[in-house]
């Protein structure tokens, strides 16, 4: 039976005396797949932060895997949370491998030190880099790779510890068409896998929602404009709410495409 792995009620943080969320409501259950959508400055990021169990709202409760930020150990929580992100790919060292930039993850670091690392780890790393589109890229340095290949190490990264809960923040962001298309195939397909956990990914373009997302939760100036099952949430009249511009939206195939009318 699905769980419920996030729980926000009347969640608000406030910073520098401005709300940058406001009053939200949301609940994601393991077997959803959400994504998030929303102008810039909507509140998309430190949603996913309070979601990262990083972050704690201002005001409200927020319960991440049936775990109340502020009365819990946020340090056993976060194994428990991938989370994919632009930040994060950061901190990863650009001389590092990519099969120990996947590794260590399994540790909870970015950058291979003396670790030594169990055979079970190291098959598992294998797995899910051929999972992801990188069979023969384990012994490449990160720094190395293309954007698009880039960005699927650094899900491999977030998945290698089998979370139960899996953030993923603008995972296309700055591809080609062809390196999208190739993610959001193979996110479609991970999405679509009952075995994986439950999916919240932030982004500015519908074309980027791989078939198999469930959900999805748009997002105006903090608030919540709509959020639901995908053919209930997502449409022409929520996206002009929450853009504010005249928005027409189609759908082929369980893919999206959107533009102004
Ligand atoms: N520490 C802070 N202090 C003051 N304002 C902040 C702080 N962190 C975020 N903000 C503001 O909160 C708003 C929401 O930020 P957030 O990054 O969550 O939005 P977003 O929807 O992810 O935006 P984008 O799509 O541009 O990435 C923005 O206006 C941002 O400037």
């Amino acid at each position: 039976m699905a769980s419920t792995v996030l729980q926000f009620r009347d969640v608000s943080v406030v910073r520098d005396g401005n709300s940058i969320l406001d009053d939200v409501n949301w609940s994601v259950a393991s077997d959803e797949r959400w994504v998030v959508l929303g102008p810039n400055g909507a509140g998309k990021t430190t949603l996913l932060q309070i979601a990262a169990a990083a972050m704690h709202p201002t005001k409200g409760e927020a319960a991440v895997l049936e775990e109340k930020l502020g009365k819990t150990d946020v340090f056993e929580l976060r194994p428990m949370i991938g989370f994919a992100s632009s930040a994060m790919a950061r901190k990863i060292p650009r001389n590092e491998t990519v099969i120990d930039t996947v590794l260590t993850a399994a540790y909870s670091v970015t950058g291979r030190w003396n670790e030594e690392y169990e055979e079970i780890d190291i098959r598992r790393a294998q797995r899910v880099l051929s999972e992801w589109g990188l069979d023969g890229f384990a012994d490449r340095r990160f720094g190395s790779l293309s954007d698009g290949e880039q960005k699927r190490v650094q899900i491999a990264r977030s998945v290698m510890t089998d979370p139960e809960l899996l953030l993923l923040d603008e995972p296309a962001a700055s591809l080609d068409l062809g390196a999208r298309e190739e993610l959001v195939g193979l996110l479609g397909g991970y999405a679509a896998s009952p075995a994986s956990p439950a999916i919240v990914m932030v982004t500015h373009h519908v074309e980027e929602i791989p078939k198999g997302f469930t959900h999805a939760l748009l997002l105006s100036g903090g608030g919540v404009v709509k959020a639901g099952p995908l053919a209930e949430a997502l449409t022409s009249e929520s996206l002009t709410e929450a853009f504010g511009i005249p928005i027409s939206l189609t759908e082929s195939n369980g893919r999206y495409v959107a533009r102004a009318e």
